[in-house]
């Protein structure tokens, strides 16, 4: 079973889990700080939140055209939304029950929207009502909440081993892996130096590598291990505390919608790392809403288009339109219909590229003219094969964005999955904190994006 999300923790603000009520009827406006805090997708899950409030896509309107440029500020309604055409997607039954997972009735009433709230903003096609609360889970009381944990265990339960082998054998692929060092018979100089290489290898880089070298020998020290067998164990806990910071689950829940930009260079994996998350939320009941906001390759258009077609989600996309206005429609929209998710694919740059840097700022700008919370997410997709160069797109992009997480993709077919541990190291030193890698890749198909856990990375790094 897919463990995606973990239940999100209560804001240090927030009234005590048992006292936060489930919003039964909460409007898509933006929150406030003195406002309660909202239930994460899993209390709303666990406390059935989703109730009568919400539009069935058959009240959807037809869609109008598309504006030229986003709007300077933001219109209560948007003059002129987009209308972005189907991908390719035969036309959902409108008003259809729900089908499969839910055993509750989808929601029949069919609330119009008012004049007032919703934009005229129709989606590229209308999907089936919204999945329904699954009995089994819907407990009447006020949901627990709990702080992720990192998984204590090195032995990973049966179905996260297939991918784990997946990413242990993408990490083996160096010549002298880091396990090789230690099947000597003696700790000296000669292990540390071969260690050293190994880690450089495995494109660590060299402040995280002569930090990992320091700890372990501290470590090795403390212990007094005398077998080289037992300093692999003790490298694996430096790595493992030196990865810590970075694992985070992603919260889903706390604003309405949560609305997430993906970036990064091209072809790192962001459509496919959007299009796994998106069958996960949807999986999870959660309302998503993808906006193609790489509006120039009609490819990239498409590819999402076939992800929202595959998971039956609306999308906003429109050829030629400026990346800005389709994202700020998309929101809207979202906040219009009390969509979960609202997700942003960028097209692909490099962060040299400044004028293309200058049009991710431009967006995250006018998403937060769309929603004053919003971005609540901006997440950077990194290639793990590009090593090294990795850590220099997190911090090009974070000084342009402001990063909030990280998706690591390809870690099943590379050796440098250390530039994890630099990107760490770097991480310690970031004023705003470490950024957290929500989500690694290790492989195409659906369960290839798994959620980071310092301990499994580190024991797969090291085998
Ligand atoms: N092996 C492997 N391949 C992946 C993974 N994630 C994505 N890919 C592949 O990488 C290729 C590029 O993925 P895309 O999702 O198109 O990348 P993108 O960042 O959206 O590309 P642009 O839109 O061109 O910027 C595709 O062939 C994906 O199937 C992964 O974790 N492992």
């Amino acid at each position: 079973m897919f463990s995606f999300f973990k239940k999100k923790s209560a804001p240090p603000d927030a009234p005590a889990p048992g006292a936060v009520p489930a919003p039964v009827a909460a409007p898509a406006a933006e929150p406030s700080a003195a406002a309660p805090a909202p239930a994460s997708w899993w209390q709303r899950l666990t406390g059935g939140a989703k109730t009568a409030e919400q539009a069935p896509e058959g009240a959807v309107p037809p869609a109008p055209a598309a504006p030229a440029t986003p709007p300077a500020v933001p219109p209560a309604l948007p003059a002129t939304p987009v209308a972005s055409p189907p991908v390719a997607a035969p036309a959902p039954a409108v008003g259809a029950p729900a089908a499969g997972r839910g055993a509750m009735p989808a929601p029949v009433s069919a609330a119009t929207p008012s004049a007032g709230a919703a934009p005229p903003l129709a989606p590229a096609h209308v999907p089936p009502a919204p999945p329904s609360v699954p009995a089994v889970i819907a407990p009447a009381v006020a949901p627990v909440v709990a702080v992720p944990q990192p998984s204590p265990a090195p032995a990973p339960a049966p179905a996260r081993a297939g991918w784990l082998d997946r990413l242990k054998n993408g990490l083996r692929k160096t010549g002298s892996s880091i396990a090789q060092v230690f099947t000597g018979t003696r700790i000296d100089d000669a292990l540390y130096e071969e260690l050293e290489a190994a880690l450089l290898m495995a494109d660590a880089g060299v402040k995280a590598s002569e930090h990992l070298l320091a700890d372990l020998k501290r470590r090795v020290k403390d212990s007094k291990a005398t077998e080289p067998a037992a300093v692999r164990g003790l490298l694996a806990d430096a790595l493992a505390e030196l990865l810590r910071p970075l694992e985070r689950g992603l919260e889903i829940g706390r604003h309405e919608p949560t609305v997430m930009m993906v970036v990064g260079v091209n072809g790192a994996g962001k459509t496919t790392s959007i299009g796994k998350l998106t069958k996960h939320l949807a999986d999870a009941d959660q309302r998503v809403l993808l906006a193609a906001a790489d509006t120039f390759r009609a490819a990239a258009r498409e590819q999402l288009g076939i992800w929202a077609d595959r998971n039956k989600v609306e999308i906003v996309s429109q050829e030629g339109a400026d990346p800005a206005a389709v994202t700020f429609d998309a929101v809207t929209a979202a906040k219009a219909r009390g969509r979960d998710v609202v997700i942003a694919d960028t097209a692909g740059r490099l962060p040299t590229q400044l004028h293309l840097m200058e049009e991710l700022k431009k967006i995250k700008r006018v998403i937060a003219k769309a929603d004053g919370s919003a971005p609540h997410e901006v997440l950077l997709v990194v290639d793990g094969n590009t090593g090294q160069n990795a850590l220099a797109q997190v911090k090009s992009f974070d000084e342009a964005l402001g990063l909030t997480g990280l998706i690591v993709t390809k870690l099943d077919g590379t050796a440098k999955g250390g530039v994890l541990a630099a990107i760490a190291l770097w991480a310690r030193e970031r004023a705003a904190g470490a950024v957290p890698v929500y989500f690694i890749g290790v492989g195409e198909k659906l369960e290839d994006l798994q959620t980071f856990s310092a301990r499994e990375f580190a024991q797969a790094l090291l085998e």
